[in-house]
């Protein structure tokens, strides 16, 4: 289902213009505030130092349809047009950054943009950007935190789900991406599920980065990790970015993910001196051999609903500790994901939906 509406944008004084913009939403049937306000007038505004953006969305169906490259082409100075996306409501700013090397925005209006009070929302911005080495395209990203991490699963099938929209592609299409972690080739299937060559896992702890000593040759897995006082089992796994993945304490306890309390523990291991580039923490139960449950706390941005690495990392980490086979089915708090390490070419294939929510514009 594709929706069209005229939204206009109004910049708070003193810059009293007013712009239209037509609003496009698909797969609304997920979001049922939309839907449930597309007749009236609803007005909503967003402030910080810098950043403001004032906006009455919605009034009318179909009024004005623009084709999202005519809306991302407007180049008002200093207005910053954007397309929302969400990964199993990992969420992100996506930029059309194709005319450049440099991204758009520097790292503190990243963090304001993604602020969920003051901003946009979300957990990170991502930056389409030239590819380079023969690639189709650059992927970089900030994280709601300003910093840059190397990688993004949810965020490189967004970002496949975007440049089909800006290109206007229909259909099955995969594009070779420079990212941090190196070639990553996402491709959009018949259903639109876009299913991702992650390459292969950095297992070697140095590389990871972690400072626990490798005890399975190089590699961390099923470690001691003493956080807070608790010993913990971890084993350490790189997708790119660092992932701590731990299926329980030392003393034998499994985890029963949903009472964690998540906000007290994740920042411990995000911040712990094992871990010097900081770390992703994924924590996890098994629920049979080829299905896992997971909460994550993300370095950079905290808990989120899906992490697509995170999901990529915790399956090899649950084969390595021998507790799954190498295709398991992940869920994340925001809904499932296919993951699949295949023994062919040691490379991780993660399968998941993308989702556009809405387009918008916001004054720097
Ligand atoms: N949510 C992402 C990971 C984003 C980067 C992460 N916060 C980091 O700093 O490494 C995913 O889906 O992989």
């Amino acid at each position: 289902m594709e929706i069209a509406a005229t939204r206009t944008l109004t910049l708070s004084p003193p810059q009293s213009r007013q712009f239209s913009h037509t609003f496009f939403s698909k797969n609304l049937g997920s979001l049922p505030s939309l839907r449930f306000n597309l007749s009236g007038r609803r007005n909503f505004s967003f402030k910080s130092t810098n950043l403001r953006v004032s906006a009455t969305s919605m009034s009318a169906f179909a009024a004005q349809k623009l084709s999202p490259e005519t809306f991302l082409d407007k180049k008002e100075s200093g207005i910053l047009h954007f397309v929302k996306y969400h990964g199993l409501g990992n969420d992100f700013i996506l930029v059309d950054n194709r005319d450049s090397s440099e991204p758009k925005i520097a790292q503190e209006q990243a963090v304001k943009l993604c602020d969920r009070n003051f901003g946009v929302g979300a957990d990170g911005v991502i930056f389409a950007m030239p590819g380079v080495n023969g690639t189709d395209y650059t992927m970089r990203i900030f994280n709601s935190d300003g910093s840059e991490p190397e990688m993004c699963g949810n965020g490189v099938r967004c970002f496949a789900r975007f440049i089909a929209e800006i290109e206007n592609l229909q259909g099955k299409h995969s594009f070779t991406i420079h990212t941090g972690a190196g070639l990553i080739i996402p491709e959009i299937q018949d259903d639109g599920q876009v299913k991702v060559d992650m390459g292969e896992p950095i297992l070697r702890a140095e590389d990871v980065p972690t400072r626990l000593q490798g005890n399975k040759g190089e590699s961390v897995v099923a470690a001691e990790l003493v956080v807070d006082g608790v010993s913990w089992n971890v084993t350490c796994v790189s997708m790119g970015n660092p992932h701590c993945i731990t299926f329980g304490t030392k003393d034998g306890q499994d985890l029963r993910v949903d009472e964690l309390k998540l906000s007290e523990i994740g920042p411990k291991f995000e911040h712990h001196e094992m871990f010097p580039a900081r770390t992703n923490t994924e924590f996890v139960e098994v629920l049979s051999r080829s299905h896992l449950k997971m909460r994550v706390w993300e370095r950079g941005a905290g808990a989120t609903l899906a992490c697509g690495t995170g999901a990529c990392a915790l399956v090899v980490a649950a084969v390595l500790e021998g507790r799954t086979d190498r295709k398991c089915t992940v869920d994340l708090p925001g809904g499932p994901l296919e993951i699949e390490w295949k023994e062919e070419d040691n490379h991780i294939y993660m399968t998941g939906p993308a989702d556009l929510v809405f387009y918008g514009s916001a004054l720097l």
